[in-house]
């Protein structure tokens, strides 16, 4: 039994409509601990008519949300920002609980989750319009920025919460009302922060949570014109069906996909900080992130001793059930994903690359994966191109600067890159030069509200976060006022 401070707050009913309540037929599904298979709760497995009800709940609300001035919007987030600090510890147990990710970065997350409200609650203040010189003496041309409307958001297992709040936050900021489906892996912390939102003053039918059928529901959202917009974080099979999905219906979307960065250490890094950047931005909640390092490219003069290092520094990894204290590494999200990470160590040992660390499933369970180190990794073996979703780095070589940006961009994504130099003259070439939404330079760990979170190509559309957060929940409205 999850041990929590406020029971409240392990919520096992949908929100439509400022009601908590059951599938229509009463089916439920299970949600379990990915360290233990434990059952932790039963959500409801809604599916159509209660999305169709959310979605028609949102609409009556936004006829009296959109009127709300942007004080009184920022002034109920700041509030939620203050209730989700003051539990953080229920939410990152009930994280560690149905994510399996270690309790210290799920508290990490639940911060960082914050701190996406506490940004739109200050951003909703600044959705500043214009006034536009007039070429004509007998008008005057305006623009005003207005919400978009009513919004849909769909989001992955990995973050539970931020994956949450980067959405919804910028939503109710806009003046924009939302409907939510959660991860079937991950609803708790969906309906958690749900609770705390209601706590907050959020209006009824302002923010509904409906866990159940993805298909069923996505179809709903996507099908639906009453819903402006459809924000989406996940796959990118997944984002390009629902982007096919929205399309009869022209919404606006934003589109957090898939990746496949490149991590490149060139000779004249800091050896010892490019190996901490490649621990945080390869083995962070398992390996299982979009912006997770996911191809090392090492310069051969550097290679052996980076090789070594990352080795030696990988087997320090704590692996455990993330409850537990001290550890670094949780286990996979199921069964499945451990499959597909050992199907991609396989292929690349078939093909000639070498064990350094790992390198096969941990005793610990079935849901855990060794954290491993692969050398000598060639183009040919499918993790060059495939995103690894787990705990493995595979290390290739290259020779020169042309040759890392061409390894580098050789890829259909365009999330996340990182690189170490002490070269500044190459910092700015080579940055230039990457086809990615985000570059680390000699960081590996790039996440951050007051930044544009996004990626091109198969990665997906928009940004979150940042001052461009907000663009994508608002429309210009230009006002010619004429006979002056
Ligand atoms: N770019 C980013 O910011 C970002 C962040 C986190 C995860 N991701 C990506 O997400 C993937 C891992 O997450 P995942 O396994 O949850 O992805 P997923 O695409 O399988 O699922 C994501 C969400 O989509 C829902 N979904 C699945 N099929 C659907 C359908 N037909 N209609 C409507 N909804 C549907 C799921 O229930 C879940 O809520 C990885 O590729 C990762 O790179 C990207
Ligand atoms: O999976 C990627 C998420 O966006 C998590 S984070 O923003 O990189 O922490």
């Amino acid at each position: 039994m999850l041990e929590l401070n406020d029971t409240a707050l392990l919520r096992a009913h949908c929100l439509i409509g400022g009601q908590w309540v059951d599938a229509d037929d009463g089916a439920t599904t299970a949600v379990t601990n990915p360290a233990d298979g434990a059952t932790i709760a039963h959500v409801p497995c809604c599916g159509a008519a209660e999305a169709e009800r959310a979605i028609a709940a949102a609409d009556t609300a936004f006829q009296t949300w959109r009127d709300t001035t942007a004080a009184e919007r920022a002034h109920i987030l700041r509030r939620w920002h203050d209730l989700v600090l003051a539990s953080q510890d229920d939410l990152a147990a009930i994280m560690t609980a149905e994510q399996g990710k270690p309790l210290a970065e799920a508290k990490g997350e639940i911060v960082y989750a914050a701190a996406y409200i506490e940004w739109f609650a200050e951003e909703a203040r600044r959705a500043y319009g214009e006034v536009i010189p007039s070429p004509a003496r007998d008008r005057q041309l305006v623009v005003t920025r207005e919400p978009v409307g009513v919004c849909a958001a769909i989001t992955p297992w990995n973050f539970p919460a931020a994956m949450v709040t980067r959405k919804v936050a910028p939503a109710l900021a806009a003046g924009c009302t939302i409907v939510l489906k959660p991860a079937q892996q991950t609803p708790l912390s969906a309906l958690a922060l749900a609770d705390l939102a209601v706590r907050a003053g959020v209006p009824s039918g302002v923010f509904s949570v409906v866990t159940g059928k993805a298909s069923a529901i996505g179809r709903v959202m996507s099908a639906s014109p009453v819903v402006r917009k459809l924000s989406f974080t996940g796959s990118t099979p997944v984002g390009i069906h629902l982007m096919r999905e929205c399309a009869d219906t022209v919404k606006k979307l934003s589109l957090e996909l898939g990746g496949n960065a490149p991590f490149i250490v060139f000779d004249d890094a800091d050896i010892d900080a490019a190996v901490a950047g490649a621990i945080a931005s390869k083995y962070r909640n398992a390996g299982q992130t979009c912006v997770c390092s996911n191809r090392f490219l090492v310069q051969d003069g550097i290679y052996d001793r980076f090789a070594a290092k990352l080795a030696a520094a990988v087997g320090l990894l704590k692996v455990g059930n993330g409850r537990d204290e001290g550890v670094t590494v949780g286990p996979l999200i199921d069964d499945g994903a451990v499959a597909k990470v050992e199907e991609l160590v396989g292929d690349a040992l078939g093909k000639g690359a070498r064990v350094l660390a790992g390198g096969r499933r941990h005793t610990l369970g079935r849901n855990w994966y060794e954290p491993t180190v692969l050398a000598d990794v060639t183009q040919a073996m499918a993790v060059a191109r495939e995103e690894i979703f787990g705990p493995v780095a595979p290390l290739f070589r290259f020779k020169d600067e042309a040759e890392a940006v061409a390894l580098a961009n050789d890829t259909e994504y365009g999330l996340a890159a990182y690189f170490y130099t002490t070269d500044h003259a190459r910092v700015w070439r080579v940055s230039r030069r990457l086809e990615y939404g985000m570059v680390g330079v000699n960081t590996g760990l790039i996440s951050t509200e007051v930044a544009p979170f996004g990626g091109m190509k198969s990665s997906g559309i928009g940004r979150e976060g940042s001052r461009h957060g907000l663009e994508d929940y608002m429309e210009l409205k230009y006002i010619a006022m004429g006979g002056l």
